[in-house]
């Protein structure tokens, strides 16, 4: 059986009308692909669109500009075209992805001064789209966390105690059109599975590309306006002791004849408290792994990721 990515609308559990049914659902996407797009989220399309007009008005200034808001040996702000490689956190060498990025976690987000933000005059402007959108994103995180936890047999709080001072990273991506040939094999988004719990990624409405690999072939994610891809990553996967899963995806280059289109991505990576200890939640198998913190976790993954050539 072909496992699919399904599409479940969550205002059920929110709203209480039927909240087991809602778990259920995605308890059984969890355990399959660990790659579900969730509907009725409750966010307001007014904060996703300031985010896009913030994001691409940011992506279409000059290099120089956009540097403003880099400070060499400081994790976050903007990352130049090329120069991080998704499919290299798997262990081996792979091509650069073809993509810029920005990104923000929770303590830029709360600080003005932060190297992330440039010159805070003229940029104020984003850091309040991306203000507003960071904590749109939180919101639902924390529904989702709320919902694996009764899917995973506790009381709806129980991640609380782990999230409760996160410093979640948001990304936010910009895939220009394509200039050149590729080089062999390289993407836009090479294949990788994502590092911390669970991620909120909003691609609408330039959506096309993204994938995921169900064990015999790459499946496009649908693509469903207003609606936010989640998939479960590595942290997760490794808490459930493996009765979770975080599944492969990757952002394919667009087709011969569409090169002139761009795609933008905004990617929230819901990540526990730095400090939170992250032991096996499944009580009916041993443990497979050994205990370890989020932040050693996260630390280990990131630094693999890194363009080396
Ligand atoms: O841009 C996308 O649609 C997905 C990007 C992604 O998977 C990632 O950055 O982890
Ligand atoms: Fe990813």
């Amino acid at each position: 059986m072909t496992l699919t990515v399904p599409v479940i609308d969550i205002s059920p559990f929110t709203d209480g009308t039927a909240p087991e049914a809602v778990v259920a659902e995605i308890d059984r996407a969890c355990r399959d692909l660990g790659f579900l797009v969730i509907t009725g989220h409750g966010v307001p399309q007014p904060i996703l669109d300031r985010g896009v007009e913030a994001m691409s008005r940011f992506f279409a200034a000059p290099v120089d500009t956009k540097l403003q808001h880099y400070r060499d040996g400081y994790h976050g702000g903007y990352s130049e075209f090329a120069n991080m490689s998704l499919g290299q956190s798997l262990g081996a060498e792979a091509p650069a992805d073809l993509r810029e990025g920005f990104a923000a976690k929770r303590h830029d987000i709360l600080d003005p001064s932060s190297p992330v933000w440039g010159d805070e005059e003229s940029t104020r402007g984003l850091r309040l789209a991306l203000t507003d959108y960071y904590f749109a994103m939180n919101a639902v995180a924390d529904t989702l966390m709320e919902i694996f936890a009764v899917a995973l047999g506790r009381e709806r709080d129980y991640f609380e105690q782990f999230t409760f001072r996160h410093d979640s990273n948001l990304g936010v991506f910009h895939y220009p059109p394509m200039q050149e040939q590729p080089l062999p094999g390289q993407l836009r988004g090479g294949a990788h599975t994502d590092f911390g719990g669970v991620t909120v990624l909003y691609a609408a409405p330039s959506v096309e590309g993204l994938e995921v690999w169900d064990g015999e072939e790459w499946q496009p994610v649908p693509v469903i306006a207003g609606t936010f891809v989640i998939n479960l990553g590595d942290l997760m996967q490794r808490w459930t002791n493996d009765v979770w899963n975080s599944t492969l995806h990757r952002v394919t280059n667009p087709a011969d004849g569409a090169w002139d289109s761009d795609r933008l991505s905004f990617a929230f990576f819901h990540q526990p408290n730095k400090d939170a200890v992250i032991a096996s939640l499944d009580e009916s198998s041993a443990p497979k792994y050994e205990t370890i913190t989020s932040g050693q976790h996260f630390v280990a993954k990131i630094e693999a990721m890194k363009v080396t050539a």
